[in-house]
């Protein structure tokens, strides 16, 4: 059997007396599109946080590629690339110098970063934008920028947290092509998390629900809705396991981070 690309057994983290991660277990078999979907406050984020080794686990463990994160933190580092919620581009650079910035911290070789800028800023459609200010791009244009930041290192697990977050329809699947293209180009695993469960059903080949720090349902779109019923969507999964309603149980904190993202969308 081949090493799964994440293997999280008992995960758990607190904040004080909120547990945000509350023993997840989870396997994320390598090369697929795998999505951790879960309204605002679910965990999703801690979990992520956990797998990059960026926070410590405060219980149970976390394996990448067959490593264990806690034990071998700066290899398991150069495995991944992340791009995060938050802004991660600088506006009054260009596109080229943000993400040769990138290159530089993860220790791209001097000789070959030129040539890997330049490709990962090809792999999302960025190059005849490469040398303008990122101040001047579109949000979709900025997620793309942040993709290309997260590729240059050539990683064998990309984590992307909520990456069409405020994005109108056509940037948010511009984003999504790009994703799905350097997957098959690459053969690499990616690792999402989504509040949009039409997205999730379009573009994740397995997904895991999670709701409250816990892991609720694992399974392909597909497997989770069958085994509902006929004339099921992922919402009605998502109910069924959890007795929430998905909008409820967001509690209208997504609202935030859209609007963050919203303002967001122009740098500078
Ligand atoms: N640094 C922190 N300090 C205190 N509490 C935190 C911190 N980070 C997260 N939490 C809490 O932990 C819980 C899980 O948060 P987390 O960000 O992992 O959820 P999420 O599913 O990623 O949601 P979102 O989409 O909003 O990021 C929430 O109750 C949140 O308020």
């Amino acid at each position: 059997m081949t090493t799964p690309a994440v293997r999280c057994a008992g995960l758990r983290h607190a904040f004080g007396d909120t547990v945000a991660v509350d023993g997840v277990d989870l396997e994320i078999p390598a090369g697929r599109i795998f999505g951790l979907l879960g309204p605002n406050g679910a965990g999703k984020t801690t979990t992520i946080r956990m797998i990059t080794t960026l926070l410590p686990a405060k219980a149970g463990a976390v394996e990448v590629f067959g490593l264990d994160a806690a034990r071998r933190k700066m290899r398991v580092r150069r495995l991944i690339g992340y791009v995060p919620q938050q802004l991660s581009a600088d506006g009054a650079l260009s596109g080229r110098e943000n993400v040769a910035l990138f290159a530089r911290l993860f220790d791209v070789p001097r000789r070959e970063r030129a040539e890997q800028v330049d490709n990962a800023l090809g792999a999302v459609g960025l190059r005849s934008d490469a040398d303008r200010p990122a101040s001047t791009y579109s949000g979709g244009m900025i997620r793309r920028l942040e993709l290309a930041q997260a590729l240059v290192s050539a990683p064998r697990l990309l984590i992307l947290d909520e990456p069409t977050i405020g994005l109108d329809p056509v940037a948010r699947s511009s984003v999504w092509e790009r994703i799905e293209q350097v997957r098959a180009d690459t053969g690499m695993t990616v690792l999402v998390t989504t509040h949009y469960m039409d997205e999730a059903e379009q573009h994740c080949e397995r997904v895991a629900l999670m709701h409250r720090g816990k892991i609720r349902a694992l399974g392909s779109p597909a497997e989770l809705r069958a085994e509902l019923g006929p004339g099921s969507t992922l919402d009605d999964v998502f109910r069924a396991v959890t007795g929430d309603a998905f909008d409820d149980a967001d509690k209208g904190g997504i609202r935030d981070v859209r609007a963050a993202r919203r303002t967001a969308r122009r740098l500078g």
